[in-house]
């Protein structure tokens, strides 16, 4: 494949920016990959597991003369990192990024970017609980949505070619508007995240109190919870508090729905329960016949037919 960017920079050495720079080298999407990230034991890491065809020592020298940066840091820090690269960025670059909030990122990074640079968000729908410089690969994003999110007035050849570094990586690629990005995302992977942490937590305390074996014995459903409870806690922090509303929102909808549940069990009613199973039920088939959970066990039965 042809490079889609002379040069790439990404500011943030984790788990999606190193995904991303083993992604661009597999098919040849970028002349040149510059990289930096805050502490100097990830740029340490980086340069000795060759992340990044340079790594520089300040963001903005990472970003200088960039055809595209991407700013892959915890969604708290989108702004800082931002006001560090503004002043040099190349007339005709596009900035992104890849947070998890949209809106709270756009009025954070937007101020420091200047007019003569298009800012693309977006938000790679693909991750895993674990962090850092050495926890990438390059087949995190195939076959997985990446959303992105124009803001008013992005050029459209600065968003195809952005799309075309996506698809290039295997990515999926939609467009989204930023309040209902976070929206979405507060059902789909924030709340979710927020119960985990909590169903881990009450187990934990459960363990304190009886000094039963919660970790020992912990079932499937159980096990589940806990990957998703040992993801990174800087940026959950920061996605919670930057999509305040939508995971408010939301929340409130799950407490309503579990005392109902919880009304049910206690009052026995058989129908409500079995009824309410049968619909979640109908949610997870429909979302494997639709080819969206690659690691179901049961993914790759003829569309169409129940599992
Ligand atoms: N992990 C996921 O599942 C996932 C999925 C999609 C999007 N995201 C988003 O991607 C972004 C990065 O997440 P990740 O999982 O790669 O995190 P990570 O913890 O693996 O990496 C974050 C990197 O940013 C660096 N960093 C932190 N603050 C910085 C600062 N002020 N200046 C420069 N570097 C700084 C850290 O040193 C680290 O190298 C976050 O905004 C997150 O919301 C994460
Ligand atoms: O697979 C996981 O471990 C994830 O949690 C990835 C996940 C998600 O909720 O699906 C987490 C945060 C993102 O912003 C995007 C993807």
């Amino acid at each position: 494949m042809s490079p889609v960017y002379d040069r790439v920079a990404l500011i943030g050495l984790g788990l999606i920016a190193s995904s991303m720079f083993w992604a661009i080298k597999r098919a040849g999407l970028a002349g040149e990959v510059t990289g930096y990230a805050r502490s100097e034991a990830t740029r340490d890491t980086a340069r000795r597991i060759g992340l990044c065809d340079r790594v520089c020592d300040s963001a903005a020298e990472a970003a200088e003369g960039a055809d595209l940066v991407v700013l892959c840091v915890p969604v708290g820090a989108m702004g800082q990192v931002a006001a560090e690269i503004g002043p040099v960025l190349k007339p005709g670059a596009t900035v992104s990024d890849v947070g998890s909030v949209k809106r709270a990122v756009i009025d954070a990074v937007g101020p420091h970017i200047p007019e003569e640079v298009h800012f693309i968000p977006a938000h790679p729908l693909a991750g895993t609980e674990h962090s850092g410089p050495q926890s990438g690969f390059a087949e995190l994003y195939d076959n997985r949505w990446c959303l992105l999110v124009p803001t008013e007035g992005s050029d459209p050849q600065a968003v195809a070619r952005l799309r075309a570094l996506w698809e290039g990586m295997g990515a999926n690629v939609e467009e989204m508007e930023a309040d209902h990005h976070d929206l979405v995302l507060a059902v789909t992977s924030h709340v979710p995240h927020a119960i985990a942490y909590t169903m881990v937590g009450v187990a934990d305390h459960l363990r304190r109190v009886t000094e039963s074996e919660v970790i020992k014995y912990s079932a499937a459903g159980f096990r589940d919870f806990t990957r998703i409870a040992a993801s990174d806690p800087t940026m959950w922090r920061d996605v919670f508090l930057n999509n305040r509303e939508a995971t408010l929102d939301i929340l409130g909808r799950f407490t309503e729905e579990l005392f109902m549940l919880q009304r049910a069990i206690r009052m026995g009613d058989e129908t409500y329960l079995f009824d309410y199973f049968t619909r979640t039920r109908a949610i997870r088939r429909g979302i494997i016949e639709a080819g969206q959970d690659t690691d179901a066990p049961d993914f790759g039965r003829v569309k169409g037919k129940p599992a």
